[in-house]
């Protein structure tokens, strides 16, 4: 009989306990045991969910406190020795440590997880490495879902993706020369697992989903053969992508089993099947775990139909992914009226539709008549809503004349208007956009959503904070202040509440890393701005300086690809129509007199596809949307845009296509390596590469900033050199980032000072 079961689940609680849990320790309000209690309590409270939804095979390593690709690396030994931690003795303090950074050592580099908003530690790799099998944290797991009379499967990250997802330190080296060492760490944990009863290990290789050089293709082939004695069988998961290219190699691989995912890549059966090996496994991943629509319950079953038809107990079906990436509960949501949810299916749902296939396919379709009716009757509502199609909005979109997309004037001539009324010193100080979301802000705005707090005294609380954040930026003498952000929930969610096509949830939380969380809005219909979103709030922040207030969007790509977005139009159908959207507003704020204004593009390297053959063409519609945004405005007008957690190395000239005036990019964590590459390149506009990390407690040392600047300008012209941290500083406190910017502010004068112009800019008159 056909077995169901899961990749993974999400860990962080419907209420957002384990986030709550971890905040409280890292301040010392929880104690280990209590920290350890909440997290077993939810991994035992979500295994439960499962097996009540029929869920035969319930992942075990999924959970973790911060990161599962961080507890990778400590399940095989593998901590970098800067941190001078022994892996088989890693308390939480040491746990954190490597995510978080102390005061004397950053912590591991955080990027993010494949084309989603999920950021993993990135390992590091150095040539001395010393791999070890420290199964004992992974064991203690296994047990506790044992003891529930679960019947439960590790789940390992493989070990050709954790070498790949890691960096290579210190002198260059392949790292597939780690692979032989790791395998024998591998080896002793599979040992390990199957001894304590697990019968089926989950091995995720993600990686399979990108385009490999063949000599790591070749090591999957020496790796797996290396791996199949292990007593316990082996699931091959993949995702996110086809694996059809490696359909050789795969079936080739001896393993019992392998994940694929059909929804991303329904096609790679037809490349795979034939020469599927007899007896193995075949995980047919056919619920979305990447977005929140309600599956064709219909066209599904008939897949699975065929499917089990061929493979019998053979057969598993899962989700296509983990779980992770999607909310918990639509049913907790309450302002949702009833057509809309019945639309939807979180991680819940999704896991009760995979409970109807089964029963579908053991039963027959009449024994799922009236879900089926259900889900049809969804499909239809939702085809045919009036809610969703806009005659404007295809109207406006097909009336853009062709060259809609650019600037009137190239960049030298934009610069040389923009600094005429600007008047820049050399190496301008700016910051990204969000200041401290204190507790303060935030109980203002639940009290406000709650009804406890009247529109006008939340707005008059906000524009405090607005001066507030002024007095502060002024005082440490930044050139182009921002008014901070404190009214915004999340870059994201704030626009999407304020646009139409777009549904926002209540408790939809997904985890983006560690103890944070956003709550994606949904894109169900044509996007259009109904008003202005940002204009009252830039234009109350400008009168109160005389600096050049720097407005706050968030770009068509990233309010894309942060969202869950509908799947009946293509994504750059629908980047088009967020561009129009946001240029209404960029012109308004222009009219307004902010004549700075960023557009945040953190998203667009995680968007790309995974498979390079995809890329020109999502650069052509990304690079298109995004200048659509600025579509009309004036060559004196300054456009910013940011990037943050990427590698961008592999999209330069899909970035300096974009043709912002200014870029600020995130680069501290990778040691400015990306700028070399933009020296390489020779970045033709403005950049501010961050001259500090944000997502660490820690202040940075004047030094640490002087070098990282003076790397800056080994390779970028100070001309065209701005001075500004990695990112956001929302997840600070005010304390840090006093001190953060006072020591940045330090070294700008100083270098000033010795480039020996004190003076305005020359760039723009070259
Ligand atoms: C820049 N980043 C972002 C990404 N994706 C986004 N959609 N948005 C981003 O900004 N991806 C890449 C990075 C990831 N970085 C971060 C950084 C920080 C957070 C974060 O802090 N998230 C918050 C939740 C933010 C939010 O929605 N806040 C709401 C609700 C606040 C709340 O919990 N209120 C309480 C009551 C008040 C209290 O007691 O504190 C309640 O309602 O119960 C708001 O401000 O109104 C987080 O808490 O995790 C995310 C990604
Ligand atoms: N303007 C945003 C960008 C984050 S990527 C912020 O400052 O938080
Ligand atoms: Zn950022």
């Amino acid at each position: 009989m056909t077995t169901l079961h899961t990749l993974g689940f999400p860990r962080i609680g419907a209420k957002r306990e384990l986030k709550f849990a971890l905040e409280a320790f890292w301040q010392g309000q929880k104690s280990t045991a209590e920290l350890l209690d909440a997290a077993r309590e939810l991994r035992q409270r979500h295994w439960l969910n499962q097996k009540a939804a029929g869920i035969e095979r319930v992942p075990v390593g999924d959970f973790s406190l911060y990161d599962q690709v961080l507890d990778a690396q400590i399940l095989v030994g593998a901590i970098p020795k800067r941190f001078g931690l022994d892996a088989a003795a890693l308390d939480l303090a040491g746990y954190f440590a490597l995510a978080r950074g102390t005061a004397d050592h950053p912590a591991l580099e955080m990027t993010k997880w494949f084309d989603t908003n999920y950021h993993y530690l990135v390992p590091e790799w150095h040539a001395d490495i010393a791999f070890s099998a420290n199964p004992a944290p992974l064991l203690a797991q296994l047990r506790e879902a044992q003891a529930l009379g679960l019947a439960p499967k590790p789940v390992l990250l493989g070990p050709l993706s954790l070498l790949w997802l890691g960096k290579t330190k210190g002198v260059a080296f392949d790292r597939l020369n780690l692979l032989p060492g790791l395998l024998t760490a591998y080896r002793d944990i599979l040992a390990t697992l199957a001894a304590a009863g697990a019968d089926w290990v989950q091995i995720d290789e993600p990686i399979l989903a990108l385009d490999l050089p063949a000599d790591w293709l070749a090591a999957f082939a020496s790796a797996y053969q290396n791996l199949a004695d292990s007593p316990a069988k082996l699931l091959l998961a993949t995702y996110f992508g086809s694996i059809a290219d490696h359909a050789a190699l795969i079936n080739a691989l001896p393993v019992d089993g392998v994940h694929l995912d059909l929804v991303r890549a329904p096609e790679q059966l037809d490349a795979l099947l034939p020469g599927w090996p007899a007896g193995r496994v075949l995980s047919a991943g056919l619920i979305d775990g990447r977005n929140v629509w309600r599956a064709d319950l219909a066209r599904q079953l008939a897949r699975a139909a065929t499917l089990a038809e061929r493979f019998g107990n053979d057969l598993w079906l899962a989700p296509s992914c983990s779980l992770l990436h999607v909310p918990l509960d639509v049913a907790q949501e309450t302002a949702l009226d009833t057509e809309t949810k019945s639309w939807l299916a979180f991680a819940l749902q999704k896991l009760n539709e995979l409970k109807l296939l089964k029963r579908g396919i053991t039963q027959g379709r009449d024994a799922i008549a009236n879900e089926l009716a259900g889900s049809d009757f969804a499909q239809a509502t939702r085809r045919q809503s009036p809610r969703i199609h806009r005659a404007d909005v295809a109207a406006r979109l097909a009336a853009l004349p062709a060259d809609a997309d650019r600037r009137s004037s190239p960049y030298p001539v934009r610069a040389r208007a923009q600094q005429a009324w600007l008047k820049l010193p050399l190496l301008p100080t700016t910051t990204i956009g969000s200041f401290p979301q204190t507790a303060a802000i935030r109980v203002a705005r639940a009290a406000f959503r709650k009804g406890e707090l009247a529109a006008a005294d939340y707005e008059t609380a906000m524009r405090a904070e607005i001066a507030e954040v002024i007095r502060r930026q002024e005082a440490l003498d930044i050139d182009v202040p921002v008014h901070g952000e404190a009214e915004r929930n999340d870059m994201v969610e704030y626009f999407g509440e304020q646009l139409a096509g777009y549904l926002f949830t209540q408790l939809g939380w997904v985890q983006s890393y560690g103890s944070r969380c956003v709550k994606p809005p949904i894109i169900f219909g044509d996007v259009a701005r109904e008003a202005p979103m940002t204009v009252r709030w830039s234009e109350y922040t400008q009168s109160l300086t005389p600096r050049p207030v720097k407005g706050m969007l968030t770009g068509p790509v990233t309010m894309l690809q942060w969202s869950f977005v509908r799947d009946d139009l293509p994504r750059a159908e629908v980047a088009r129509q967020i561009a129009l959207a946001l240029n209404d507003e960029v012109l308004d704020l222009e009219a307004a007199g902010i004549r700075v204004i960023q557009i945040d593009e953190p998203a667009i390297r995680e968007g790309l596809p995974l498979k390079r053959s995809d890329w020109d063409s999502y650069l052509a519609w990304a690079g298109e949307a995004f200048r659509l945004s600025s579509h009309r405005i004036d060559d004196a007008t300054q456009i910013h845009t940011h990037m943050c957690y990427s590698e961008f190395n592999d999209i330069l000239e899909g970035v300096a296509a974009l043709d912002a005036d200014v870029i600020t990019i995130e680069t501290s964590r990778s040691d400015m390596e990306l700028l070399t590459a933009f020296g390489d390149f020779a970045y033709p506009n403005e950049i501010g590469p961050g001259v500090y990390d944000i997502h660490s407690p820690r202040i940075p040392a004047e030094a640490e900033i002087e070098r990282l600047l003076t790397k800056a300008l080994a390779v970028i012209p100070a001309e065209r050199l701005w001075v500004n941290p990695d990112c956001g500083l929302k997840t600070r406190d005010w304390p840090e980032v006093e001190a953060a910017l006072a020591n940045m502010m330090a070294v700008t004068k100083r270098l000033r000072a010795s480039l020996g112009n004190k003076g305005e800019r020359v760039s723009g008159r070259g």
